[in-house]
């Protein structure tokens, strides 16, 4: 049996970094066994694969006017709430978390409800060429193991936290220090011993005002002694930060209180940053902490227009995020989108063009920089060789597909029209880890 598993010959997009673009025109990419990238080279070198890798003819697949690109990395979002995803769009971020946001996710104490949302919400990610999320679950140990097996059952990539809460939350959705610990300690245990390692736990408080200083810190301790990742919000609205600051007079900002609390490390992806102070900025690039930036939430929930071109010039790690709900669309080529609308904002505002961010830019943040912002990108975010193949197979002569190319169109306007007005009609095949889950 050759080591080759599946052959894809054709275009290939994909990034290397921020202003490294490739477009490989006319190339071969084989996975192996292992779900793995085996080889990506020019097309002229097929014999010479063939002879070595001895795999047969009938399994080499043409992209036709089609091509090939990394799965979507979505560095934020929520699953419970994506039972709102286009509702409750009216109100800022403290009393949208009180009105529409904590009842809802309040009810996944049921684990057949979060059965139901989970299981729609993970298949429409696959759907939309998301392969792999960095999710919220609730504080409900139950419905977050649910999210974990429904992820391994169809095959998404996922970091996945249980939420912490232990103060300023209402009283149907809160949780004591030692259950949160507890539960915690045992979603950490669940996800470790799944027979793959597809799923991985992160260490998920919410955001400082619902969490006391000592489950801050306790959190802190369990994500040092288990080398884990963690998650949460940060200066993403200027009531928010107010807030933080009366909470905390003794820490100098809002990132200062995560910090103090072993909260903020290179493993830390904090969503949003809006409204970090050039203190606050400096500290991220020390620690190489990131930042999932979040424009549609941003936009929908009337928080404000982050400077990504700022933090990405500091080198900054940066990863995209839906941010579903308070962001309403979970694809994300809307995401990108809203991420070249909003850094075009910021442009006007600040009269500079070079906080523009141009389709590449987004394209290669959906992917790598995702990837790296959840310390993912030793293993997906592009085809270099020995990555997992997790891709996205893209046609974009579809029947009624969402936008019209011409002949007159090259590969590289059909790559660029679908960035800008693609959708999941447009995916005709998605893999993760060499395996077919579309
Ligand atoms: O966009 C957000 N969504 C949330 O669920 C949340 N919780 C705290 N801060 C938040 N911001
Ligand atoms: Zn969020």
């Amino acid at each position: 049996m050759s080591l080759i598993t599946k052959v894809f010959k054709g275009d290939f997009f994909h990034t290397l970094g921020l202003k490294k673009f490739q477009h490989l025109s006319n190339h071969v990419l084989g996975v192996n066994l292992y779900g793995k990238i085996e080889f990506l080279k020019p097309i002229s070198e097929l014999d010479e694969l063939r002879n070595r890798y001895k795999f047969q003819e009938s399994i080499i697949k043409d992209l036709g006017n089609g091509f090939m690109v990394p799965g979507f990395v979505d560095a934020h979002a929520h699953a419970p709430q994506s039972v709102n995803v286009g509702l409750g769009t009216d109100l800022p971020l403290l009393d949208w978390l009180i009105k529409y946001t904590f009842p809802t996710e309040s009810k996944f104490q049921e684990a057949d409800y979060a059965n139901l949302v989970y299981s729609r919400f993970v298949k429409r990610n696959l759907q939309q060429g998301t392969t792999t999320t960095c999710y919220f679950g609730t504080i409900h140990l139950d419905s977050c193991k649910i999210l974990v097996d429904l992820c391994t059952k169809y095959g998404q990539r996922a970091i996945i936290g249980k939420v912490n809460m232990n103060r300023n939350s209402p009283d149907n959705y809160i949780e004591t220090t030692s259950d949160s610990i507890r539960d915690t300690e045992a979603f950490v245990e669940y996800v470790k011993n799944q027979p793959t390692d597809l799923v991985e736990p992160i260490i998920t408080p919410r955001f400082v005002p619902t969490c006391d200083p000592d489950l801050m810190y306790q959190l802190g301790e369990i994500a040092k002694k288990n080398d884990l990742r963690i998650q949460s919000h940060v200066s993403e609205n200027k009531d928010e930060v107010a807030w933080v600051k009366d909470l905390h007079p003794e820490c100098k900002s809002y990132s200062d209180v995560y910090y103090k609390h072993g909260l903020l490390n290179d493993k830390t992806i904090m969503a949003h940053g809006i409204y970090l102070t050039d203190e606050e900025r400096k500290l991220y690039q020390k620690v190489g902490a990131s930042i999932a930036h979040c424009a549609n939430s941003n936009f929908t929930l009337s928080s404000g227009c982050l400077n990504l071109r700022q933090l990405l010039d500091m080198g900054i790690k940066v990863g995209l995020g839906t941010d579903v709900s308070g962001g309403y669309a979970s694809s994300m080529l809307q995401c990108i989108r809203d991420t070249i609308i909003c850094s075009k904002a910021k442009s006007f505002e600040t009269q500079d063009k070079h906080n523009e961010i141009d389709f590449r830019e987004g394209f290669h943040l959906a992917t790598l920089g995702s990837a790296k912002s959840i310390g993912l990108d030793h293993k997906i975010g592009n085809f270099e060789l020995y990555k997992h193949f997790d891709a996205l197979w893209v046609k974009t002569d579809v029947e009624n597909g969402p936008f019209d190319s011409f002949n007159t169109d090259s590969i590289e306007d059909r790559f660029q029209k679908w960035i800008y007005l693609g959708d999941d009609r447009n995916i005709h095949k998605t893999f993760v880890n060499g395996k077919q889950v579309k």
